[in-house]
């Protein structure tokens, strides 16, 4: 792909190999796509309600795309116009599709709807891509199992296919194991809403990603559904709840923020994301603290954030478990940082689209960065060396993450760059219209 092809937009060309130009400092401003965390919950909490919901700003890509078109497998009629979703519930309990519903490689859908399926009356059978086959599930179906769910697996004990036999759930107790993924617990919490009786549910200390466990209950009560904390690792979900009908406005994305972020703290420059505000509810803002940490000049406005890099990164130590998303843009910036760096605390990045330590090392290796990789973390130790063509494992944090650091490596190639469509279809147009208009 050369220059010209470049400012025509890669996006349609769904270019398979991107070369990334190197840029002496990246300045402008980024509007950003909806949260996908947010977008997935909005359209479940919608499918929880009365009537028609309406969700705007929603973030519209492959895996909110792959929520909405389970929720339409289910029975809701769901409308969408450009970033603006109308959800409404099938008037009955949700219906049991007759051919399995296809998560594609969406862990969040995966473990959020089948909850939210299990809520339901019938025979409910979930599947996906043969990356999504590798994701667990087991944990949420043994909490399923104690709300009176009946699970089975064709294939693989704890992995999708998964098929989910309910006459609905029942309330009581049920202790969920959350070490490998919070969604278990965002998903237990959110169906919990149906079940015939006051459900609580209480979890061990070492949830990963607790954040989004925050993100699931705030939004529950934005929705106004009615629960109490108990304790540390305790909620009280009252039910049987209906939410009342709702216009949800989704914020702007951190997650996919963070590489423009990474973008200014790489080259020295300056770039403000919008809209975003102080009161996100997304965990991954906590990353402008380790790019502060790192040297970097963070100033919040009224439209969004601003993100000014320094002369020189610094390295940094840092517990990564609450925004294991945000592991390999870290991780790029490590890379040009002085000094080493450790990640620590995340052996869940394993079981995500890719297994994410095993691919940051490669790739980084390819560019002569010097990598330790651990059980559940990484150190690294800049500067790369070379550039080379980098594989993104269909993994689109890999793809976006490493297209920032050729910015700053000669002779970066990003193999497979049509990945970025699971969670910001128009990254590489946002991402060369900023270097075009930088220097
Ligand atoms: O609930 C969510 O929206 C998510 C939770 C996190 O997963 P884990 O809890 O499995 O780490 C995160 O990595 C994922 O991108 C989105
Ligand atoms: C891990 C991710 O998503 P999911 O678990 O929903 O597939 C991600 O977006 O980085």
């Amino acid at each position: 792909m050369n220059r010209t092809d470049r400012k025509q937009g890669i996006t349609e060309q769904a270019a398979e190999e991107v070369a990334i130009p190197t840029v002496e400092r990246v300045t402008g401003r980024v509007p950003l796509p909806g949260s996908k965390s947010v977008t997935h919950r909005a359209f479940i909490l919608a499918a929880l309600s009365g009537g028609e919901s309406v969700v705007l700003n929603a973030l519209d890509a492959e895996d909110t795309r792959v929520t909405a078109s389970a929720l339409r497998d289910l029975g809701a009629r769901v409308e969408w116009r450009g970033s603006t979703v109308r959800i409404r519930p099938p008037h009955e309990l949700w219906r049991s599709p007759s051919s399995p519903i296809n998560v594609g490689n969406s862990g969040t859908s995966l473990r959020l709807l089948a909850g939210l399926a299990a809520a339901g009356k019938g025979t409910f059978v979930f599947d996906g891509t043969a990356r999504l086959r590798e994701r667990p599930v087991g944990a949420l179906t043994v909490a399923l199992e104690t709300l009176g769910a009946v699970v089975r697996f064709p294939l693989k004990r704890g992995y999708p296919p998964v098929v989910i036999e309910s006459d609905g759930l029942c309330g009581g107790r049920v202790c969920v194991d959350a070490s490998q993924s919070s969604q278990y617990l965002s998903s237990i919490l959110l169906a919990s809403t149906k079940a015939s009786g006051p459900v609580a549910v209480s979890w061990e200390e070492n949830v990963s990603s607790f954040p989004y466990v925050e993100i699931t209950l705030q939004m529950m009560a934005q929705a106004g559904l009615d629960f109490r904390k108990a304790g540390p690792t305790e909620v009280v979900v009252n039910a049987p709840q209906v939410v009342k009908p709702f216009h949800y406005r989704v914020e702007g994305d951190c997650s996919s923020a963070s590489y423009f972020w990474a973008a200014a703290a790489l080259t020295g420059g300056s770039v403000l994301t919008y809209p975003v505000s102080q009161a996100a509810l997304q965990g991954d803002c906590a990353f402008l603290d380790i790019l502060s940490a790192m040297g970097c000049r963070v100033d919040w406005t009224e439209e969004g954030v601003c993100v000014q890099g320094p002369r020189t990164l610094r390295s940094v130590d840092a517990d990564m478990n609450r925004m294991p998303d945000m592991v390999p843009t870290l991780a790029v910036l490590a890379a040009c940082a002085e000094g080493a760096s450790r990640i620590r605390n995340v052996a869940h990045l394993r079981i995500k689209e890719s297994d994410r330590l095993r691919a940051v090392a490669v790739e980084l290796s390819k560019l002569g960065v010097q990598v330790e990789e651990g059980s559940d973390g990484l150190v690294i130790q800049g500067p790369p060396r070379r550039g080379a063509t980098i594989e993104t494992y269909e993994d689109h944090r890999i793809a976006m993450a490493f297209a920032v650091l050729g910015l700053r490596v000669p002779g970066v190639v990003i193999r497979g760059a049509a990945t970025v469509r699971k969670s910001f279809p128009e990254f590489w147009d946002t991402f060369f219209g900023l270097i075009h208009g930088s220097t």
